[in-house]
C-alpha cells in the first residue's frame, strides 16, 4: 500500500523553524498537562477504524448520517469510559473534556447539547438535592438531555417565551402546555430523536400569577421504549445550512404534568401550597447562556485554527502561476497577498484562545461570587460574555471563509473540510445570541457606564478608560500600548456618539424606546469597537505576560503575531482612527497621517514594514485537536502592507 509521502515543500518549510514546536503546543494546550491529556485522548481515538468514514458522509442519507453520527458518539464515550478506567489522569465526566473527545468526530455529535447545556444547567442551576438525583445520571449518559429555550415564534426575547408552567397545588404538579403554534420549541440539538429528557424554558404559573421565564427539567421520551411520553409531540426540524447530524428538533406540550421537584430550585423556588420564592436576581435563570457564550469564545478560537492550519499547510504545498518567465511556479505562500489573507487568520485564532482563557477566568470569579451571594460583577460580565461572543464567533466565522477562499477550487471541496467547519461556526454566529441582539445588551451597559464616567463615578476595569479619555485624549507614542490607546479613545468616541444620539433625538421629541432604537446602528459601532479594544488588549497582555517564562524565539514569534493582529486592525478601522483627535505631545508627534500613504511616518508603520520582511511563514503540523503551527522563519519579499 503506498506509504502517504509527506509533500517536499512542506518538509522544507517544517525544517525552517526557529524555536520549539513543543514548547508553542504546551502553549496552546494550556500546559504540558494539557499536552498529554489532549494526546492521550488522540491516540485513543485516532486508530479506531470505525470512527474514520468508508463513504463521504455527504453521500449518506440524513438518516445514515444521522446514525452514523450516534455509532461514532458511542465509541468516543465508551472509549473514554475505558481510558478512565485505565489511566485516572483524565477526568472524562468534566463536560469540556467530554465534549473535546466529542467534537473529534467530523459530524456534530446528537448528544452536544446534552454535554454542553443540559449537564451545565443542572450543574448551574439545580439544587443540591436535584443534582444528587440527576448529575450522575446525565455525566453517565444514562439519561440523555438538551436546552429547549427558543420557540417557533421567540428565540431572542425571552421574556416574549409562550409555553406555560402552571403549577396545581392539589397534585403538586406543574402542567406543561404549548398554547400556540409559535409556542412550539423549535431548534433544541438532539431533541428530534435523541434526547429523552430536557430543560425546558417556560412562563411559570402559580396562583393566577405570572412570575416569567424559569427552567424545569422533563423527561420527554420513555426510558424504555424510546417512544414520546402520552402529551409531548415532537420531531426534527429537517435539513439547515450546516448542523446537519445536531439533531435539532421541535417539542410541543398538551397539558404535559410533571412534579414539583422537577422545577430547577437552586435560585428561585415554588413550594408545595404554591408561594413562590424569588432568586436573588431573575437573570440567574439566564446563567447556562452565559457559561455557553463565555465557552463559544474558546470554540471560536479552535474552529478558525483548524481552517488557518489547513489554508496554511495548503499555502505551502500548492504551486500556481509563473510571475518570471522560465522559473518554477512559486509556492502561493510567496505572494503577499496570500499571506495577508492567511496570517490574520493564524493570529486571531492566538488571539481567541487567549482572550476566551481570561474570559473564563473571569467568570470563574464571577461564579465563586454568586455562591457567595455577590452580584456585583454580572452585569459587566453579562456584557463582556455577549460582545466577545459576537465578535469571536462572527470573526471567527468569516475568517474561515476567508481561509477557504485562499485555497481556490480545492477549498470548496467537502474533502477540504471548510464546508464543515464554515457550517459549525455560521451556527454560532446566531446561535447562544444573535450576533446584533449580543452587541446592543453590551450598548446597554456602555451607555450606563458612560453616564457613571460624565459623572467621574470611578467604572469597572474594562470601561475604567472612559473616565480619563474624556477629559483629554491621551499622549500617545508609536508603540503597541499607543495602538491599544487609540482603541480605547475609539471606542470612547464611539460610545459617546451613540450617547449623543440617543439624547438627539429625545430632543427631537422621540420616547427613549424609539430614540434608543434610532441611534442602534451607533449602539452596535460602540459595542463593537469596545469589544475589540478588549481582545487586543488582552492578546497584547497575555503575549507579553507569557513571554517572560517562554525562550525568546517563540516569544518573538508571538509578538509578531500580536503586533500584526493590532496593525491589522488599525488598518481595518483607520476611519475611526482618523476621527481621533490628537494633541500636541511633549515627545514626539503622533498622527495618523495616512496608512495608505507612503509619507506614513510613525515608527509603529515603518516598524511593521520591518517586522514582516523577515515575517514568520507557515509550514504547519496538523494534531487532531488542536493547531500545533509549526512556524518556520524565512526572508519573504517584504510584506507590505497597502502602500505605507
Ligand atoms: C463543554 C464545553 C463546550 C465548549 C463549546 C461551546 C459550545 C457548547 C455547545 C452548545 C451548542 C449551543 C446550541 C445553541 C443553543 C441555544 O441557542 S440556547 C438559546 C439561546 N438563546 C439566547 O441566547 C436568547 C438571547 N436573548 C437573551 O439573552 C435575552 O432575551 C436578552 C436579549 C438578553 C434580553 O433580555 P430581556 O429579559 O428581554 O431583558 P432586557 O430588558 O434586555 O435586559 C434586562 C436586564 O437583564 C440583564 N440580562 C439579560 N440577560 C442577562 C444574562 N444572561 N445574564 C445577566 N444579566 C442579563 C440585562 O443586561 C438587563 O440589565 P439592565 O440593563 O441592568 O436592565
Ligand atoms: C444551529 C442552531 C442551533 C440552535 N440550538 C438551540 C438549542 O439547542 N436550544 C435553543 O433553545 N435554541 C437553539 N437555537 C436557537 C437560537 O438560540 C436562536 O436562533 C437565536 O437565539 C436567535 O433567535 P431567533 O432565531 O428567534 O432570531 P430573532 O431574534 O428573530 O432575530 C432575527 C433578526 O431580528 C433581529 N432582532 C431581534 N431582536 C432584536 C432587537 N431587540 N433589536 C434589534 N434587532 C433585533 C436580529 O438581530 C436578527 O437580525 C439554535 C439555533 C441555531 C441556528
Amino acid at each position: 500500500m503506498a506509504v502517504n509521502k509527506v509533500n517536499e515543500d512542506l518538509l522544507r518549510e517544517r525544517a525552517r523553524y526557529t524555536f520549539n514546536i513543543e514548547e508553542l503546543t504546551n502553549f496552546i494546550d494550556g500546559g504540558e498537562e494539557g499536552t498529554r491529556n489532549r494526546r492521550e485522548v488522540e491516540d485513543m481515538v485516532i486508530h479506531v477504524k470505525e470512527l474514520h468514514d468508508e463513504v463521504p458522509e455527504d453521500y449518506l442519507s440524513h438518516k445514515e448520517r444521522y446514525e452514523n453520527a450516534v455509532k461514532k458518539g458511542c465509541i468516543l464515550i465508551d472509549l473514554l469510559k475505558e481510558h478512565v478506567l485505565r489511566h485516572s489522569s483524565f477526568d472524562a465526566y468534566k463536560p469540556s473534556n467530554m465534549y473535546r473527545v466529542l467534537s473529534m468526530a467530523k459530524e456534530v455529535s446528537p448528544v452536544l447539547l446534552h454535554m454542553g447545556m443540559f449537564v451545565p444547567t443542572i450543574f448551574g442551576q439545580a439544587s443540591a438535592e436535584q443534582q444528587e438525583e440527576w448529575l450522575h445520571k446525565a455525566l453517565m449518559l444514562e439519561i440523555i438531555g438538551t436546552y429547549a429555550q427558543t420557540e417557533l415564534g421567540h428565540g431572542t426575547f425571552l421574556r416574549g417565551l409562550e409555553t406555560t408552567a402552571t403549577y396545581d397545588p392539589s397534585t403538586e404538579e406543574f402542567v406543561l402546555h404549548s398554547p400556540t403554534l409559535t409556542s412550539y420549541k423549535w431548534w433544541p440539538g438532539g431533541l428530534g430523536q435523541t434526547a429523552n429528557h430536557c430543560i425546558v424554558v417556560a412562563q411559570l404559573y402559580s396562583r393566577e400569577k405570572c412570575y416569567g421565564v424559569h427552567a424545569f427539567l422533563v423527561q420527554i421520551r420513555d426510558s424504555e421504549t424510546h417512544m414520546p411520553l402520552p402529551g409531548i409531540k415532537v420531531g426534527d426540524i429537517g435539513p439547515k445550512l450546516g448542523f446537519q447530524t445536531a439533531n435539532n428538533g421541535f417539542l410541543g406540550f398538551d397539558h404535559f404534568r410533571i412534579p414539583r421537584k422537577n422545577m430547577l430550585m437552586r435560585n428561585a423556588q415554588v413550594l408545595k401550597d404554591g408561594r413562590y420564592v424569588k432568586s436573588k436576581s431573575d437573570k440567574l435563570t439566564y446563567g447556562t447562556m452565559m457559561l455557553v457564550r463565555v465557552m463559544i469564545v474558546s470554540d471560536a478560537a479552535y474552529e478558525l485554527s483548524r481552517a488557518a492550519t489547513i489554508a496554511a499547510r495548503y499555502s505551502a504545498v500548492r504551486r500556481q502561476s509563473m510571475p518570471r518567465p522560465g522559473q518554477p511556479e512559486p509556492q502561493i505562500l510567496d505572494y503577499v497577498t496570500q499571506q495577508h489573507k492567511v496570517f490574520i487568520a493564524i493570529a486571531t485564532s492566538h488571539a481567541l484562545r487567549l482572550t476566551g482563557g481570561w474570559l473564563w477566568d473571569a467568570y470563574s470569579s464571577l461564579t465563586h461570587d454568586l455562591d457567595q451571594g455577590n452580584l456585583d460583577q454580572l452585569p459587566e460580565l453579562h456584557a463582556l460574555a455577549c460582545c466577545l461572543k459576537a465578535i469571536s464567533s462572527r470573526d471567527s466565522n468569516s475568517l474561515v471563509e476567508q481561509c477557504r477562499m485562499s485555497c481556490g477550487g480545492h477549498g470548496y471541496m467537502s474533502s477540504s473540510n471548510f464546508p464543515t467547519i464554515y457550517g459549525a461556526t455560521a451556527a454560532t454566529v446566531t446561535y447562544e445570541g444573535e450576533y446584533t441582539v449580543m452587541l446592543l445588551q453590551t450598548a446597554r451597559y456602555l451607555m450606563k457606564a458612560w453616564k457613571e464616567a460624565l459623572g467621574g463615578i470611578v467604572l469597572t476595569p474594562t470601561v475604567a478608560y472612559m473616565v480619563t479619555y474624556n477629559k483629554a485624549k491621551p499622549a500617545w507614542v508609536n508603540t503597541p500600548e499607543a495602538i491599544i490607546q487609540g482603541f480605547h479613545a475609539v471606542a470612547v468616541g464611539k460610545v459617546k456618539e451613540a450617547a449623543d444620539g440617543i439624547e438627539y433625538h429625545q430632543n427631537s421629541g422621540k420616547d427613549y424606546e424609539d430614540a434608543w432604537n434610532a441611534a442602534s446602528v451607533m449602539l452596535v459601532k460602540a459595542s463593537e469597537c469596545y469589544c475589540r479594544a478588549i481582545i487586543c488588549e488582552t492578546f497584547w497582555k497575555e503575549i507579553q505576560k507569557h513571554s517572560r517564562s517562554m525562550s525568546r524565539n517563540l516569544a518573538v514569534v508571538l509578538q509578531q503575531l500580536s503586533e500584526l493582529y493590532l496593525s491589522y486592525w488599525v488598518l481595518e478601522r483607520s476611519g475611526d482612527f482618523f476621527q481621533v483627535r490628537t494633541v500636541p505631545l511633549t515627545r514626539t508627534k503622533f498622527e495618523f497621517v495616512s496608512f495608505a500613504s507612503p509619507k506614513c511616518h510613525c515608527q509603529m508603520c515603518t516598524g511593521f514594514v520591518a517586522h514582516i520582511t523577515s515575517v514568520v511563514v507557515l509550514a504547519v503540523q496538523v494534531s487532531i485537536q488542536n493547531l500545533t503551527l509549526t512556524f518556520c522563519t524565512r526572508k519573504r519579499n517584504e510584506f507590505d502592507i497597502g502602500s505605507c
